[in-house]
């Protein structure tokens, strides 16, 4: 992991950016105004999931759907920055996906669970860490069931794991900033101020 690792330090364009947070919270959401927003300075790393589709989702856009078989086989290649079983899929950032977004200059955005968190913490992609919460575990059950995605299971275990994530989000140093998602303006207002700076070394070596 350090070898490979150390290839993004090499590349050191500007700072990825991490957005993790409980499911349903609302990451998608943000990241994609944030991208509409300010196209030519964010990537998105696609990562790998053995989830199926959702109605919408693009293959290559959102993710690279593959099979279980397929994705193991990739994680014992070495290909993944970091992997997850996260509500019964494996999900993962792999290496590809990352360069191809540091290679062409653009703040590389990831989108993972608290374990992405802490594995990518062990390696030497220097990511800023942000934690979006939810208002209240209400309101997270209420954007969960709400978006319909989900069959009871899955939305059951997604809250089970929500509880361990808000934990984890209060451990000092977690993350570099934490913004509470309720009203999705003032969030997005937020998550653009904590990215700032970033945002306009991009812009003024691309102008
Ligand atoms: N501030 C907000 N107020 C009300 N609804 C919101 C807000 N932010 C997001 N939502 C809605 O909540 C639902 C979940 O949002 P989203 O899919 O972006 O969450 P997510 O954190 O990316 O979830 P996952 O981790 O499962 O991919 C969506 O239906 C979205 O429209
Ligand atoms: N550790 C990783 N977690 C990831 C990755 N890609 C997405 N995720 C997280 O999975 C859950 C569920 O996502 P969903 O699209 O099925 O709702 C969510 O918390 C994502 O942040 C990844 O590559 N690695």
């Amino acid at each position: 992991m350090r070898h490979f690792s150390r290839l993004f330090s090499v590349m050191a364009g500007p700072r990825p950016v991490v957005c993790s947070g409980p499911s349903g919270v609302g990451k998608s959401t943000l990241l994609k105004k944030l991208m509409k927003e300010y196209e030519g300075v964010f990537g998105f790393s696609i990562s790998h999931t053995t989830r199926k589709p959702r109605p919408g989702e693009q293959n290559g856009i959102d993710y690279h759907y593959v099979t279980r078989d397929v994705m193991q086989a990739g994680i014992g290649n070495g290909d993944f920055i970091e992997s997850a079983e996260f509500s019964g899929n494996l999900y993962g950032t792999s290496k590809a996906a990352v360069q191809e977004v540091q290679s062409k200059n653009l703040i590389c955005l990831l989108d993972i669970d608290m374990q992405g968190v802490k594995n990518i913490k062990k390696t030497d992609l220097n990511p800023m860490f942000i934690s979006i919460q939810p208002p209240s575990m209400e309101i997270l059950e209420k954007r969960l069931r709400g978006r319909k995605t989900e069959s009871e299971e899955s939305l059951q275990k997604r809250l089970q794991t929500a509880k361990i994530e808000m934990e984890f989000s209060k451990e000092p140093g977690a993350f570099d900033v934490i913004i509470i998602n309720d009203n999705l303006d003032d969030a997005y207002a937020k998550l653009k101020d904590a990215l700032k700076e970033e945002i306009d070394k991009v812009k003024k070596v691309s102008s």
